[in-house]
């Protein structure tokens, strides 16, 4: 029988559908026989220019270019006069590579050229490249393209690539290249080849219930692995917000009672004058938003206007949308002018904003809220606390900049519970799309539990696999292949 068994385990890895394989993983097949180029370096005038191609004609364009020399050695820079192949002109002197395939990064023959980085030098190179047959101007992310069709990177490997490419922070850094490393889709093939074990014994049941031969338990241990498989992913959804918020900034708001001083610390923050600080109430009237990295993680900062009642209507409208900022932000500083504790707007600030929050949330939601306490300046130098009885806070002068650096701690604990820490956390589901496949893995399990026959059952279990196969890429629609590689830059 149990012969039998694995032999289902095999049919059941194979599946009615798509194998589970890079391979043939649903992107286009590499456009037949077209070789593409593009400069690959960033454009405009720089020391060195990097140029390449992907393609059968790989090899006969390095050749045309620097005749009558031939190949390099493959993977080895060498030294060669490059010339224009239609006028013999010379073009630069540059560092040539040879990638054969499919040791290279798209899998098929590729060349590189390392220029001078002038424009002039690049426009001769790449229209000498045109002029030689076969070969056409990239698209962007068709090098990247080719390397998924390939099976040289995963779906979510592409995504980690496109976002260490658009990386501007450290923690975005990190995140991405764990991405990038296969972490999210060695956890998806994991999960996958679990519902794999599972139908497999589904299937046996299915084909040998009636045999007295099927070792008992059978149906008992495909419910149990889709039973710790639904807590694995339940876990993991529930992280989903932060792995999303570390790619494209979390969203802290700066709000408190006019001339706390909020405007003065969106400036501090940004290293830059993003917001008008005055000493007359009511200066700020819009929501001002400006992206600025706090301690390695993305943030979108917004400045709002001062907290109030009973002002005019541009004011009064200025107000509630600091409200309606408020109630989406991730992350609310919430500010106080230290010598101002007492007055009847600081008062009313923190009964309707700060206590509500720190007695759990304000709208029911994961909001986090740091109180600060600034003009600190302004207290009586080595004074007590003022004010020992409002919930835990931070004192601060935007004036001398004491307490900033306890401030910008706090900031980075608060941000990497918000966002994830991608130097310890096990790896983040950074994009709505791996979220949406993994509720949809969830809902398939509960089908299965719900199966009233095999039959039904053993489809659940497919489904629930076809969803985590997609993250990384297997059988994937090809609007979502456009929309994933549409991100990058030609020459990527
Ligand atoms: N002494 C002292 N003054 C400060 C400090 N921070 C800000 N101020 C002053 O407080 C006044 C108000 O600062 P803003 O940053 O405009 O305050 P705001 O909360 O944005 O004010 P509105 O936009 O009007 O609500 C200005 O005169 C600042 O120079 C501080 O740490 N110490
Ligand atoms: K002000
Ligand atoms: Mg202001």
């Amino acid at each position: 029988m149990w012969r039998g068994l694995w032999t289902l385990v095999a049919r059941a890895a194979r599946g009615p559908r798509r194998p589970y394989t890079r391979q043939g993983s649903g992107a286009p097949a590499p456009s037949s026989g077209a070789t593409v180029f593009a400069l690959s370096s960033g454009q405009g005038r720089c020391g060195i220019a990097v140029i390449r191609t992907s393609g059968p004609a790989s090899g006969q364009a390095l050749r045309s270019l620097t005749a009558p020399r031939d190949l390099p050695p493959a993977r080895k820079a060498c030294l060669r006069l490059l010339s224009d192949p239609r006028s013999g002109e010379p073009l630069d002197r540059a560092l040539v590579l040879w990638f054969p395939g499919p040791q290279s990064f798209t899998g098929e023959d590729c060349a590189e050229f390392h220029v001078h980085g002038g424009p002039a030098v690049v426009s001769g190179v790449l229209q000498a490249l045109g002029s030689v047959p076969g070969l056409r101007p990239a698209e962007a992310g068709e090098f990247t393209r080719r390397a998924f069709a390939h099976g040289k990177l995963s779906l979510t490997e592409v995504e980690g690539l496109a976002d260490l490419i658009h990386a501007e922070t450290e923690a975005q850094r990190r995140q991405a290249l764990r991405q990038l490393d296969g972490e999210l889709n060695h956890l998806c093939r994991g999960w996958a080849e679990t519902l794999t074990k599972a139908l497999a014994h589904v299937e046996a049941y299915i084909d040998f219930g009636e045999d007295d031969n099927l070792e008992e338990g059978v149906l008992d241990q495909a419910d149990s692995e889709v039973r710790e498989l639904e807590v694995a992913l339940g876990a993991h959804l529930r992280d989903a917000r932060r792995g999303q918020r570390l790619r494209s900034g979390a969203h802290a708001v700066v709000v408190g009672p006019p001339n706390a001083g909020k405007s003065s610390l969106v400036n501090l923050l940004s290293r830059k004058p993003v917001s008008i600080v005055s000493p007359e109430p009511g200066t700020t009237r819009d929501v001002l938003e400006t992206p600025v990295d706090l301690a390695g993680f993305p943030v979108l900062l917004s400045d709002t206007a001062g907290l109030r009642e009973g002002v005019g209507p541009v004011e009064q409208e200025g107000v509630r949308r600091a409200q309606k900022r408020l109630e989406q932000a991730d992350l609310i500083l919430a500010v106080l002018d230290a010598s101002d504790l007492a007055s009847p707007s600081s008062c009313n600030f923190l009964d309707t904003v700060v206590i509500p929050a720190g007695a759990g949330s304000p709208n029911g939601s994961n909001q986090r809220l740091l109180l600060v306490l600034n003009k600190s300046d302004l207290l009586p130098a080595g004074g007590p606390d003022p004010s020992p009885d409002l919930p835990p806070h931070l004192l601060l002068s935007c004036l001398t900049g004491d307490g900033l650096d306890g401030l910008l701690e706090a900031l980075r604990k608060e941000l990497a519970a918000l966002c994830g820490d991608p130097s310890t956390d096990p790896p983040l589901l950074t994009r709505a799309r791996h979220q949406h496949h993994l509720q949809g893995c969830l809902d398939a399990l509960g089908h299965y539990k719900q199966a009233k026959d095999l039959a039904l059952a053993a489809e659940a279990l497919r489904v629930a696999r076809g969803h985590l196969t997609r993250i990384t890429g297997g059988g994937g629609a090809e609007e979502i292949l456009d929309i994933i590689f549409r991100d990058f830059c030609v020459g990527k």
